[in-house]
């Protein structure tokens, strides 16, 4: 179902429009709420639109042979002392935070599940239908005011279905909220006939209905802010959230935000995303899939670059290692917290033998961890939280590390860190690799596209994130001898699975004939009506010369 809602007195291109129905978003989008909505986007989208047009400039440099670096003209605030405000007392300790997305029954779960924190995920877990944002906004209020509830439908006949509340408020996970990027836009919201950010649309409605709540109680908002790419992008969110404050009338500084490093520019800029939020940051988080996927779309013109298959990109890769430790060292050196973050697996209920394999990764990655100076971490899934939690309580007795500085860290020169942090990984390819890319692109996207932004394929929680390390990986598998030969090397062969088997477009093909088989029956798959379409995308993004951005771009389009 569609509409149009306008404000009655408006040009058909002036004012707040809203071109979507869902239910009780009238509710949501209020007069006042859409004037406050209309107010950020005219003030912040140019700034917004500036950003993205840089990131493109960045690119086309790596395109052209340049290399990711730190930055010249900040070295003053990389060298200078300075520290960021102190920690509310509700951020201190965050030793375990469980995410998930924003449906009323994972929200119920997750606040209640005994979690430090709950980052509720309008983004990598989240398929962004208008019914799914407009039900999670409605969530995120029931949460806040504490009347959220939710009536799972009865298995069987005769029994009744599961019911579902809140905790009493002092035993619930402090709710922190992620919104989606900036390069994402919201289009079923015009204003003045542009669609609105996604970021300014999910954060705004959000501080517009709940922040005067939650600052009463003391308790926020807190946001993490995803995929960053400069210190820019930061000072722009600085500066939307100094004016949600004075809009809102919040005290300065209420609004606490924690910042995903989760691409390759901004590994280089985490001093300055820091200095950029320093009234509000809170700290930072090693978002290591989509960090994965941003190196490997970074080095789409680096034929030399070439990732092994995803299952040998762990985070004992050197290049990932020294991500994590100059993280630590720049959150500790500045008072901020130095999250970690997940792992895939997720509890496997029907085979105790693997079950225990897969337990046993998520204890070392959380060991690793603790060991390298985090400050706490992420779970997937509730099941794991007295496993993560164990971890931490046995290896961090305070709320918090910030006294392991990583000196080691600090040792290398600038250069050297950077040749850490760009080290590429090595390992091989297998043919299996190949096809569970291929698979999990489809499946993945199958579900997305019919509403479902979080999956368990093969015991992996996968989300956009993971799906993108997929789809890129195949692009630059399947593209990379055109590259070398472009670059100026006529006798590039294409790259090799570990058996010889050239990785070119007939392993392609191969793959999508062998798909039956992997998928088995659709009708037991999330989304599995949405398979044909899903081929159909991954078959056409795989072909293109260019390497699309996002996979989540041209998959909004096809939504609704
Ligand atoms: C790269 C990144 O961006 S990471 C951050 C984004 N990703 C995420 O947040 C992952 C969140 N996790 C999930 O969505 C889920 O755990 C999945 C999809 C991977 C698996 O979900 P399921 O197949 O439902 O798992 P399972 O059947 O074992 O769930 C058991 C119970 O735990 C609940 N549960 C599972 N994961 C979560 C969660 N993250 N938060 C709250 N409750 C959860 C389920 O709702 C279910 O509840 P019920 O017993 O009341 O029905
Ligand atoms: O958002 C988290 C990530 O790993 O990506
Ligand atoms: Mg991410």
């Amino acid at each position: 179902m569609s509409a149009v809602m306008r404000r009655e007195s408006e040009p058909a291109t002036q004012g707040f429009s809203v071109r979507a129905v869902a239910e009780d978003q009238d509710q949501l989008l209020s007069a006042s709420a859409s004037e406050f909505l209309s107010g950020l986007h005219r003030r912040f989208d140019a700034r917004r639109l500036d950003c993205l047009a840089a990131r493109i400039a960045r690119q086309a440099e790596i395109d052209n042979g340049g290399l990711p670096d730190f930055r010249e003209d900040t070295r003053n605030i990389r060298q200078s002392d300075w520290k960021v405000a102190p920690l509310p007392a509700a951020l201190r300790d965050r030793r375990v935070e469980i995410t998930g997305p924003v449906d009323a029954k994972m929200v119920i779960n997750a606040l209640n599940s005994g979690a430090n924190c709950f980052m509720a995920d309008f983004e990598d877990s989240t398929s962004p239908i208008w019914k799914n944002m407009i039900a999670g906004q409605h969530a995120m209020r029931g949460a806040v005011d504490g009347t959220l509830e939710f009536h799972a439908p009865a298995r069987a006949e005769g029994t009744p279905g599961k019911h579902y509340a809140l905790k009493p408020a002092a035993g619930q996970a402090v709710l922190l909220v992620r919104p989606r990027g900036w390069h994402l836009d919201e289009k079923h919201v015009q204003v003045d006939g542009r669609p609105m950010s996604a970021s300014l649309f999910d954060l705004g409605l959000f501080a517009f209905h709940n922040a005067a709540a939650l600052a009463a109680r003391d308790r926020g908002p807190y946001f993490y802010l995803p995929k960053l790419e400069s210190m820019e992008e930061a000072a722009l969110w600085n500066d939307v959230l100094d004016h949600i404050e004075r809009t809102l009338g919040l005290a300065e500084g209420q609004i606490r935000v924690t910042v995903l490093i989760e691409t390759l520019p901004a590994v280089f800029q985490m001093d300055e995303i820091l200095h950029a939020l320093r009234s509000r940051i809170a700290g930072l988080n090693c978002g290591r899939w989509d960090y994965i996927f941003s190196y490997i779309k970074t080095f789409r013109a680096h034929p030399d670059r070439v990732l092994p298959e995803r299952g040998q990109v762990g985070m004992d890769q050197p290049f990932l290692r020294a991500y994590s430790e100059l993280l630590i060292h720049t959150c500790h050196r500045r008072g901020a917290h130095a999250m970690g973050g997940m792992a895939a697996q997720i509890p496997i209920s029907n085979d105790p033998a693997a079950n225990e394999r897969a337990m046993a990764k998520v204890r070392a990655d959380k060991l690793r961890e603790v060991t390298a100076g985090h400050d706490g971490t992420w779970v997937a899934h509730p099941a794991l939280i007295p496993l993560a939690r164990r971890i931490f309580d046995e290896r961090m007795p305070g709320a918090h590390q910030h006294h392991v500085l990583r000196e080691d860290v600090q040792a290398f020169t600038q250069r050297q860190l950077r040749d850490q942090l760009l080290t590429q990984p090595l390992g091989t390819i297998t043919r299996a690799g190949f096809d569970g890319n291929v698979e999990v692109c489809v499946r993945y996207l199958a579900a997305w596209l019919d509403g479902n932004g979080c999956v368990p394929i093969h015991w992996l929680m996968e989300d956009a994130a993971t799906a993108e390390i997929a789809r890129t990986q195949l692009w630059q598998w399947l593209h990379c001898q055109a590259q070398a030969i472009a670059a100026g090397n006529p006798q590039a062969e294409p790259p090799q699975l570990e058996d010889g088997t050239p990785i070119d477009f007939t392993l392609l093909e191969r793959a999508f004939i062998g798909l039956p088989v992997r998928l088995g029956d659709r009708r037991e798959l999330i989304g599995g009506s949405r398979i044909e379409e899903a081929i159909g995308m991954l078959d056409r993004l795989c072909h293109a010369d260019t390497l699309e951005d996002f996979l989540t771009v041209p998959a909004y389009r096809r939504l609704e």
